[in-house]
């Protein structure tokens, strides 16, 4: 397994993570545990600052918070001086109650219910990203009621199919989000934005997919997206001055995995940008990032206890963990594949290949398939890589499993940020109505 981070193998033989035996943290906090490492998030976001923010012209950095919202995240996000994209009420809300300045929050969303709506715009959120007509309309005559302006960006389909796996796919033209450009959609969306009274039009906004490891379909992005804001200069001579492509930067989960350098795609958008706007005789505009996975995902993992060992000779070796598609889905709905090794004893030789299978009552409950391990025993405790994003922040109930604690590591301190959830936590909203009550 690559190590990330503050990762290490300490004095004791065992896997530490942010000077946190990971031994005692199972012990202190059980399992299974998400473990997130503060000084690597906040490495990456500096990354990230230094090479958009610092090292290019009118940019902003504004981290996607689906890959993992809680309280504490959006207070070291802030602390790193990134924006945040928010894509519901629930993740308007945690910001909000982490005191996340609302001038730096982007709305985002296919979806977004009148409410949500009213909520961004009470709350003074900097920018609402446009997805449909529907929502065009209801946002206009919202803001009429409310008697505001709102800032909003457009979301464009820009008809790029990124190498990714095609879930997590978006800028093509079969997608749900946003306003087809090859069709003519984009520009009426446009114009009915421009003609709607209580909207102010600020930019566009593209985003092609996630976990993307190629550069080029950044480059290809950019230069689709700056074509068409000077193409709408040309028919409307409305100068737009924002140009948001997006998240969906790759990183490492397991061998063949071989994410880019941020350095270098800085310096492709930089370059697609200069590019596209000189060919266009075009002024560059302001751009905004949003990466989610890349700012997190490698500072997480997840600790499981073996438990169950099922050897079925000739065919497959399944050791069982203490979680599973409850706190990651993302093998099960992705294909994901992860790393791991046993964090009491990471050093020792692999002798055997197993399967790692979850708790849950379904076949396709399985973790990792077919990774080389030292001979695993019940209580052996397994680490799982690259687990800090699109893990806590997708996980479920399913089973009536109760969600892992998530816990922040730091110079030898954690802390909980998420508490474990309880049998009680699970009932929370369970209703007994009169004629079932004893
Ligand atoms: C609109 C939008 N922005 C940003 C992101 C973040 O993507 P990633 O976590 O791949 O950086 C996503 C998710 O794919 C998204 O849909
Ligand atoms: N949740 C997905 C990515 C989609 C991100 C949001 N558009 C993943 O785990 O890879």
């Amino acid at each position: 397994m690559r190590l990330h981070g503050t990762q290490v193998v300490n004095r004791q033989g065992h896997l530490e993570i942010g000077g946190c035996d990971t031994v005692e943290l199972a012990k202190q906090f059980g399992t299974p545990l998400y473990v997130v490492d503060e000084v690597h998030i906040r490495k990456i976001c500096k990354e990230y600052h230094s090479y958009f923010v610092k090292g290019m012209d009118n940019t902003e950095v504004i981290y996607a918070s689906k890959a993992f919202s809680t309280l504490a995240m959006c207070r070291i996000i802030e602390e790193e001086g990134l924006g945040l994209d928010v894509v519901s009420g629930g993740e308007l809300y945690t910001a909000l109650q982490a005191d996340f300045s609302p001038e730096h929050i982007y709305f985002h969303g296919n979806n977004k219910s009148r409410e949500e709506l009213s909520m961004a715009i009470k709350s003074g959120v900097g920018r609402i990203v446009i997805d449909n007509f529907g929502e065009m309309s209801v946002l206009n005559d919202l803001a009429k009621e409310l008697n505001q302006q709102v800032r909003v960006l457009l979301r464009i389909t820009p008809g790029i199919e990124a190498h990714t796996h095609e879930y997590i796919q978006t800028g093509q033209i079969d997608s749900k989000f946003g306003f087809t450009l090859s069709d003519g959609t984009a520009d009426r969306a446009f114009d009915l934005a421009l003609a709607s009274s209580n909207l102010e039009v600020k930019g566009l906004h593209a985003h092609i997919g996630s976990q993307i490891f190629e550069l080029a379909s950044f480059k290809n992005e950019v230069k689709i997206m700056i074509k068409y804001m000077a193409d709408i200069y040309g028919r409307t001579n409305c100068l737009l001055e924002e140009l948001n492509i997006g998240g969906g930067f790759g990183i490492y989960y397991a061998s063949g995995d071989e994410p880019a350098k941020i350095a270098d795609y800085a310096k492709v958008v930089e370059a697609a940008l200069e590019d596209g706007c000189k060919s266009h005789n075009f002024p560059r505009p302001k751009i905004i990032i949003e990466p989610g996975r890349s700012i997190v995902g490698t500072a997480g993992i997840t600790l499981y206890t073996i438990g169950s060992i099922k050897e079925i000779p000739g065919v497959r070796k399944y050791v069982a963990v203490d979680g599973g598609m409850t706190d990651n889905p993302r093998p099960s709905l992705y294909q994901a594949r992860y790393e791991a090794i046993l964090a009491n004893r990471p050093q020792e030789a692999v002798s055997e290949s197993v399967s790692v299978a979850g708790k849950c009552c379904e076949s396709g409950d399985m973790l990792i398939w077919d990774i080389d391990l030292p001979k695993v025993t019940a209580g052996d405790l397994l680490a799982v890589s690259a687990t800090g994003a699109y893990n806590y922040s997708m996980s479920s109930n399913y089973n009536r499993l109760p969600r892992p604690a998530v816990i922040l590591v730091k110079d030898g301190q954690a802390d909980i940020i998420v508490r474990q959830e309880t049998y009680s936590d699970l009932l929370r909203n369970d209703v007994l109505p009169d004629h079932l009550k004893r």
